[in-house]
C-alpha cells in the first residue's frame, strides 16, 4: 500500500501528485536523458532540421567568411552580381517589361535563412510599367539533387521515387528528339561557315524569327513563379571548357542537366561569371505556328551569334544535351579539335578506344565495361591533348535493361538518377524495364561517377582503336571487320545504321539510315571537314578502325535475330587486347571487308553472315540491296575532296561496295 504523500490518491482524492524533488543546482534534469530542443515554435524547430551548407550551395547565403579566395568581393556583392547576371539572361529584349528576379523558392519565404539574399531583387530598367514587370521571378539556382527531387515531387505530375531511389519522370508528349523541328539561324557568318542544303541537318531560320521565339520562351519563363537556373561546364579539357547556363521550368530538366553537364565545385559556382552559352527551355509552351519557318508547335532554335538556344514545344530533355553537342560541333573544329559522337573507354594500360555509332547502336552499353575505365558514353573531343569527354554524365537506354547483362548501368540507377518514361509498380515502385507502354526510348541519366570505374577527370591519351558501330537491320554486315584507312573514311562519312525505334519521333521499327559522321543530326560543318580531321589524327597517332555490327544475324529484321550482346562484348574484348589485329582474315564479296576467321568466345560460323542465312539467294539479294543504298547515299559526297591528299580522296570513293 502506498504511503500518503508518495503517490497520492489514485481515486483523485483532491491532493494531486506529490512533487518529485530534483537538485536544480547541477542543471541536469535527471528524468530526461535528451537535451531540450532549442526552438520556441514548431516552425523554428523545422528550421533547425536544415543546416547551413557550403559556399555556392544555392539555398544558403552567408557562409563565405574566412575564405581567402573570395576576400576581395563581399559575399553580398557576389550574390548581387549573380542575380544581375541571371536577370540579364531573363530580360525581355523587345518590351519594357523586365523581370524582377529574386532568389529562392516562392513557397519557402517563411523559411528563408536570416540575412539571406531573398530581399535582393533585380530588374531590367523599364520605360513604362506593365503587369508582368510587377511580378517576381524566383530563381532556383544550381539546386542539389535532393532539393530538385522535392521540387519535382511536389510540383511536377508524374514524378515519383523508384524502389532504388531514382527519380522517375515523364517527358510529356515527346519521348524522343524532334530533328525536323530544329532550326539554326542563318546569318552572314553561318551562311558561309555551316553545312546547308541536301543531307544537312541544319534547317535555316532568320534572326528575326529566332527573336520571336526567344521572346516567347522568355515571357513564358517569366510568367512562372519560379525558374531553375543551372550554371555548369562542358568539356573536361580545361583549356577548352565552355560555360553553359540552362534556364528551365522543370526540376526534371534541372536535375537532368545537373547529371549530364560537368558539375561545378562550390567555388566555381561563386566565380562563374557570364556564361558562354545559354539555353532557354520553355518546353511546356508551344511555338506559334503562324511564325515564319515554324511547321509544328515544336521548335528547337540555335543562334550561334547570340550564343543562345531556345526550346519550345518539347520537354524531351535529350534536346538540351544534343543541342549543346551541336554547339560543340561548331566551336571545337574552329580550334582544330575534332568533336565526336562516340563513347570512349580506356584499358588499364592506357589504351583508348572510341565507339562511334548512331542512337541505339551500343555506344553507352559497350563503353560501359567492367574491365575498363569509362571516359564517357556519347560526346567527346579529340585534340592535341588527347581525348576529353564533353559531358559529366551518361544517358543510357533502359528498355529491357537487366542486372545480368548490364550490371554497371543497372546499379547506376539510384538516388540522383533521372529515369525517363519508365513504368513501375504503383506500390513497390519497382521498375519494369520491359514495359514499353510510355515509349521504347526509356532512358536513365546519371552522373558519370555512378559508374564504379569511371575515369575522373574524364580525359585520356590518343586512341588506339576506333570502333564504328552499325546496327544492321538487313543482317548482311559481318559482326566484325577490320577497316583500311579509306574504308574507315567511307564508312565514317556514310554513317550507316538501322535507326532503332523511339529515339527520334515517328520511327516505330528499325529502318536503314545513313547519318554522316555517325551523327548528322548534330554536325554543323560539311561532313568531309570532320572526316579530314579524323584521317589526319588516325594517321598521326596510328589508330586502327573496326566495323562492328551490333544488329541482326541469320536474316534481316523480322527473320534473323540481334547478335547476342555477350558475343559483341567478346569481339570488343579481342579488339582491346590486340589479339584481333593478329587473327587470320578473309575478304567478303561486295563490301570487300576483312573478316576474322576466329574470335575467342564467339561461334566461328557467325563471323561470316553468309553462313547464318538459311537461303544463300536471299542473302545475296539483301546484300546487293544494302550495297545499292550505300552507293546512292554516297553520291552527294562524291564531288568533295577529303583533306589535302588527292590520292586518298580517290581511294575513299573506291572503298565502298563493289558490284
Ligand atoms: N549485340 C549488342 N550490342 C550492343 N547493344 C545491344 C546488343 N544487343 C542488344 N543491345 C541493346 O541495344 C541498346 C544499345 O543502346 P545504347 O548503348 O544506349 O546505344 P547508344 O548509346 O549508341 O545510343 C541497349 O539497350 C543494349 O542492351
Ligand atoms: C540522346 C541521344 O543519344 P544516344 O541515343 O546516342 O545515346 C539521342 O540521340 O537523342
Ligand atoms: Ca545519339
Ligand atoms: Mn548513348
Amino acid at each position: 500500500m502506498a504511503e500518503k504523500g508518495e503517490l497520492g490518491n489514485a481515486n483523485g482524492g483532491g491532493k494531486g501528485l506529490a512533487r518529485i524533488e530534483t537538485k536544480a543546482e547541477d542543471g541536469i534534469c535527471h528524468d530526461d536523458s535528451a537535451l531540450p530542443v532549442k526552438a520556441q515554435t514548431i516552425d523554428e524547430l523545422h528550421s533547425l532540421q536544415k543546416k547551413r551548407s557550403l559556399p555556392g550551395t544555392p539555398m544558403n547565403d552567408g557562409l563565405l567568411q574566412g575564405n581567402a579566395a573570395f576576400a576581395t568581393v563581399s559575399e553580398d556583392e557576389r550574390h548581387k552580381l549573380r542575380l544581375q547576371s541571371i536577370s540579364a539572361s531573363l530580360a525581355s529584349l523587345t518590351r519594357e517589361t523586365g523581370p524582377k528576379v529574386v532568389k529562392g523558392d516562392p513557397a519557402r519565404k517563411a523559411e528563408a535563412p536570416k540575412g539571406g539574399a531573398v530581399h535582393h531583387h533585380y530588374f531590367t530598367p523599364s520605360i513604362s510599367v506593365s503587369d508582368s514587370s510587377l511580378k517576381f521571378t524566383h530563381v532556383l539556382h544550381n539546386l542539389s539533387p535532393a532539393e530538385l527531387y522535392e521540387q519535382a515531387i511536389r510540383y511536377e505530375k508524374g514524378s515519383f521515387i523508384t524502389s532504388t531511389g531514382a527519380l522517375a519522370t515523364l517527358s510529356g508528349a515527346k519521348t524522343g528528339r524532334s530533328p525536323r523541328d530544329k532550326r539554326i539561324v542563318n546569318d552572314e557568318t553561318t551562311a558561309e561557315e555551316l553545312w546547308w542544303g541536301k543531307g544537312s541537318p541544319n534547317i535555316e531560320m532568320d534572326e528575326q524569327t529566332f527573336m520571336v521565339n526567344r521572346e516567347r520562351a522568355v515571357d513564358y519563363l517569366n510568367s512562372l513563379d519560379k525558374v531553375f537556373v543551372n550554371d555548369q561546364f562542358l568539356n573536361w579539357d580545361p583549356e577548352h571548357q565552355i560555360k553553359v547556363r540552362i534556364v528551365s521550368a522543370r526540376a526534371y530538366h534541372s536535375l537532368f542537366m545537373h547529371n549530364m553537364c560537368i558539375r561545378p565545385t562550390p567555388e566555381e559556382v561563386e566565380t562563374f561569371g557570364t556564361p558562354d552559352f545559354t539555353i532557354y527551355n520553355a518546353g511546356q509552351f508551344p511555338c506559334n505556328r503562324y511564325t515564319h519557318y515554324m511547321t509544328s508547335s515544336t521548335s528547337i532554335d540555335i543562334n550561334l551569334a547570340r550564343k543562345e538556344m531556345v526550346i519550345l514545344g518539347t520537354q524531351y530533355a535529350g534536346e538540351m544535351k544534343k543541342g549543346l553537342f551541336s554547339l560543340m560541333h561548331y566551336l571545337m573544329p574552329k580550334r582544330q579539335i575534332l568533336s565526336l559522337h562516340s563513347g570512349c573507354n580506356m584499358g588499364k594500360d592506357g589504351d583508348v578506344a572510341l565507339f562511334f555509332g548512331l542512337s541505339g547502336t551500343g555506344k553507352t552499353t559497350l563503353s560501359t565495361d567492367r574491365n575498363r575505365l569509362l571516359i564517357g558514353d556519347d560526346e567527346h573531343c579529340w585534340s592535341e591533348n588527347g581525348i576529353s569527354n564533353i559531358e559529366g554524365g551518361c544517358y543510357a537506354k533502359c528498355i529491357d535493361l537487366s542486372m545480368e547483362k548490364e550490371p554497371d548501368i543497372w546499379n547506376a540507377i539510384k538516388f540522383g538518377t533521372v529515369l525517363e518514361n519508365v513504368v513501375f509498380d504503383e506500390h513497390t515502385r519497382e521498375v519494369d524495364y520491359s514495359d514499353k507502354s510510355v515509349t521504347e526510348n526509356t532512358r536513365a541519366a546519371y552522373p558519370i561517377e555512378y559508374i564504379p570505374n569511371a575515369k575522373l577527370p574524364c580525359v585520356g591519351p590518343h586512341p588506339k582503336n576506333v570502333i564504328l558501330l552499325a546496327c544492321d537491320a538487313f543482317g548482311v554486315l559481318p559482326p566484325v571487320s577490320k577497316l583500311t584507312l579509306p574504308q574507315t573514311m567511307y564508312h565514317f562519312i556514310s554513317g550507316y545504321t538501322a535507326l532503332v525505334a523511339g529515339t527520334e519521333e515517328g520511327i516505330k521499327e528499325p529502318q536503314a539510315t545513313f547519318s554522316a559522321c555517325f551523327g548528322a543530326a548534330f554536325i554543323m560543318l560539311h561532313p568531309t571537314r570532320y572526316a579530314a580531321m579524323l584521317v589526319e589524327k588516325m594517321q598521326k597517332y596510328g589508330a586502327t578502325a573496326w566495323l562492328v555490327n551490333t544488329g541482326w544475324s541469320g536474316g534481316r529484321y523480322g527473320i534473323g535475330s540481334r547478335i547476342k550482346l555477350a558475343y559483341t562484348r567478346k569481339i570488343i574484348d579481342a579488339i582491346h587486347s590486340g589479339s584481333l589485329l593478329n587473327a587470320d582474315y578473309k575478304k567478303t564479296q561486295v563490301f570487300g571487308l576483312e573478316i576474322p576467321t576466329e574470335v575467342e568466345g564467339v561461334p566461328s560460323e557467325i563471323l561470316d553472315p553468309e553462313n547464318t542465312w538459311p537461303e544463300k539467294a536471299a542473302y545475296e539479294e539483301t546484300l546487293l540491296k544494302l550495297a545499292g543504298l550505300f552507293r546512292k547515299n554516297f553520291e552527294v559526297f562524291a564531288n568533295y575532296k577529303i583533306g589535302e591528299d588527292a590520292k586518298l580522296a580517290e581511294e575513299i570513293l573506291a572503298a565502298g561496295p563493289n558490284f
